[in-house]
């Protein structure tokens, strides 16, 4: 299992930068090579002056050429670190920028439905951290290993033709050290998996300490110590637990240093032994000790790097299962055909007996809807608060896949059309529609970006929509940035917003037009004179429109009736009236407060097809 994530991670890693493979292989080889040429240059160099002290030599010229030659070694080998480590930062970038892009091509795909489940963002928030140099890690870890494989076999070959019982002793250490890494390695991971939401909590809460529009309320309702208590409270438990974890692995591995040093004594009585016996110099004692640390050292080395490989494999197995994540069976979006849409709707949109839930609720938000609308029509959709018309509006939009029933534009039903020309011919204006804190330009020409060029669309959408008078005050017109969360741009009023949303709209220019309050924010002055545009806004299209604005609706061709998820009313205003039924209540309601208002605003608009 663990084994074929690794093939993973090689591979990824191969495809990202095949020149970081060759070079680290050919670096690693190198410097794996030398610890053992480093301890036989020691013990010519320490057996040549003690030949020097004991008077047995008068030249000084072989232990000098020794002396630079270790030193040489040396320099090299850091040489040969510092260069590898400066290929692993820049292996590392490449990767995390190839990771990246995974991932957010992943999140712009998957059905929407996946933003409703916390379980998505703790997944995402786990893969999302340092995904290069995790996926680099056991690549690296590998090389490692054969690095310290190269040392310890040299070191091994070495101490074998001395005795041995070196071989023994240097076994002995190393499996303990290997159980204990490779059970730590695997108990970070879980603890990792158990504190992310703790972790996304804690980072929610300093976001909204952080957060520009959070500011205000912050100050206002003296929310700051709670929320500063509530982030400290979850930070602290993470890092106690995380503490603790270490503390437990810090415990473990002195106990594991004390046997090492025990074993390293056992090699010490060897070599006493072996100096006694074999009559040898001190210099193959200084090299000897040097050879049984520079074993043990490369066993801790390897056992560490393997229990590295053991974890991060763990975390590319999660990244993997975070890219491959599949719709469950029944599918979360709608859409999923190859067929295009409608080049021009003839019979319009129908409802078939609809019922939807979100994913993983048992209330019926939709239930059981039925309706027709003609091609051109003009629908307003009204209802209290809750009671299901934006989610009518992203059942249409195949965000979601309704549990029952059928959406069809013509004959084709909305499941058998490709997606992207669906999109392509719905153009909705949700009511928490997008800020970008980008350019006035790049805020419009989002609702079709093939034409992010085409200036002239650009104006003539703008003047339509009424945002060319805001960008007549703007210093560099289109392209002002708006918004301060990433420029020192300019801060337009919520209202003006709106208009930029309407444009964005209008760019997109689809066949059908959906508008979801669209005049909330909106002064009176400003919604009268959206409501004056609206004939021209959605002239040809066939348009539905969500308000709470009876006056508003009243102008709509037909008028549908939304409560508790059901279609309890349809008609005109007239026959609605006559009903005397929901809507008539609701009318009657708003009526008392803007008589006068609905007067003016019957009079400008006359939107009716
Ligand atoms: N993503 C979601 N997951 C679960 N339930 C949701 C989700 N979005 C909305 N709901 C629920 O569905 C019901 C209908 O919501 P919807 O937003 O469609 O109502 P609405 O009529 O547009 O309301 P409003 O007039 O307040 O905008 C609400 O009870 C809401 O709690």
């Amino acid at each position: 299992m663990g084994i074929r994530y690794l093939f993973c991670a090689m591979s990824l890693v191969w495809k990202s930068g095949k020149w970081w493979v060759i070079s680290s292989i050919f670096l690693h080889i190198l410097i794996g090579s030398l610890p053992l040429a480093t301890i036989w240059v020691t013990k010519e160099l320490v057996n040549s002056v003690s030949a020097i002290i004991q008077g047995e030599v008068h030249e000084y010229g072989p232990t000098i050429w020794l002396l630079l030659l270790e030193f040489g070694i040396a320099v090299v080998a850091v040489a040969l670190r510092n260069l590898q480590s400066w290929l692993d930062q820049r292996m590392e970038v490449l990767l995390n920028h190839d990771l990246q892009k995974k991932i957010s091509e992943k999140l712009v795909s998957v059905p929407l439905a996946y933003f409703e489940n916390p379980q998505y963002y703790h997944h995402l928030t786990r893969i999302n951290s340092g995904a290069g140099g995790r996926f680099l890690a056991p690549v690296r870890n590998t090389f490692e290993i054969f690095q310290a494989c190269i040392s310890l076999f040299s070191l091994l070959g070495y101490l074998l033709t001395l005795h041995w019982s070196f071989l023994l002793l240097s076994l002995l250490g190393a499996v303990p050290m290997l159980i204990v890494h490779a059970k730590f390695g695997q108990q970070k991971f879980w603890l990792m998996l158990h504190q992310t939401p703790v972790a996304r909590e804690a980072s929610y809460m300093s976001q909204l300490i952080m957060d520009r529009q959070g500011a205000k309320e912050i100050r206002l309702f003296g929310l700051g110590s709670y929320l500063i208590n509530r982030w400290s409270k979850r930070y602290l438990k993470n890092a106690r637990e995380a503490l603790h974890l270490m503390r437990k692995q810090q415990g473990i591995e002195i106990a594991l240093e004390a046997v090492t040093a025990v074993l390293y004594l056992g090699a010490a009585g060897v070599m006493i032994w072996l100096m006694r016996v074999k009559s040898m110099q001190i210099g193959d004692f200084v090299s000897m000790g040097q050879a049984v640390h520079g074993t043990q050292s490369s066993i801790n080395q390897i056992s560490f790097r393997l229990a590295g490989i053991f974890e991060e494999t763990l975390y590319i197995r999660d990244f993997f299962q975070f890219i491959d994540l599949e719709e469950p069976a029944g599918g979360l979006s709608s859409v999923r055909g190859d067929l295009p849409f409608p080049k021009q709707l003839q019979e319009g949109i129908r409802f078939e007996n609809v019922t939807f839930r979100y994913p993983d609720t048992e209330r019926r938000v939709i239930e059981d809807v039925s309706f027709q609308i003609q091609p051109g029509e003009k629908i307003a959709i009204v209802g209290e608060n809750g009671s299901g018309k934006t989610t009518l509006v992203k059942c249409l939009m195949g965000l979601y896949h309704v549990d029952k029933g059928q959406i069809m534009f013509d004959d084709l039903e909305l499941r058998s059309i490709e997606e992207r020309d669906l999109f392509r011919n719905i153009t909705v204006i949700f009511q928490d529609f997008m800020k970008y804190s980008l350019t006035v330009r790049e805020n419009i020409a989002f609702g079709d970006i093939d034409q992010l060029d085409n200036l002239e669309k650009l104006e003539e959408v703008a003047r339509r929509s009424g945002v060319d008078r805001l960008v007549q005050h703007l210093e560099d017109g289109y392209a002002t940035n708006l918004g301060r969360t990433l420029f020192d741009g300019e801060d337009v009023s919520g209202g003006q917003w709106q208009k930029i949303a309407i444009a964005r709209a209008l760019f997109s220019g689809g066949q059908i037009m959906i508008l979801d309050e669209p005049t909330a924010a909106l002064d009176p002055q400003a919604e009268m004179e959206v409501f004056r545009q609206f004939k021209m806004l959605t002239a040809g299209k066939t348009t539905l429109f969500i308000s709470h604005r009876m006056a508003a609706a009243r102008m709509a061709d037909r008028i549908f009736v939304l409560k508790e998820g059901r279609l309890i009313e349809s008609g005109t205003h007239e026959e609605l009236q006559t009903q005397n039924g929901e809507y008539a209540r609701m009318y009657r309601m708003q009526a008392q407060w803007y008589s006068e208002e609905i007067e003016g605003l019957q009079e400008a608009v006359a939107w009716r097809s």
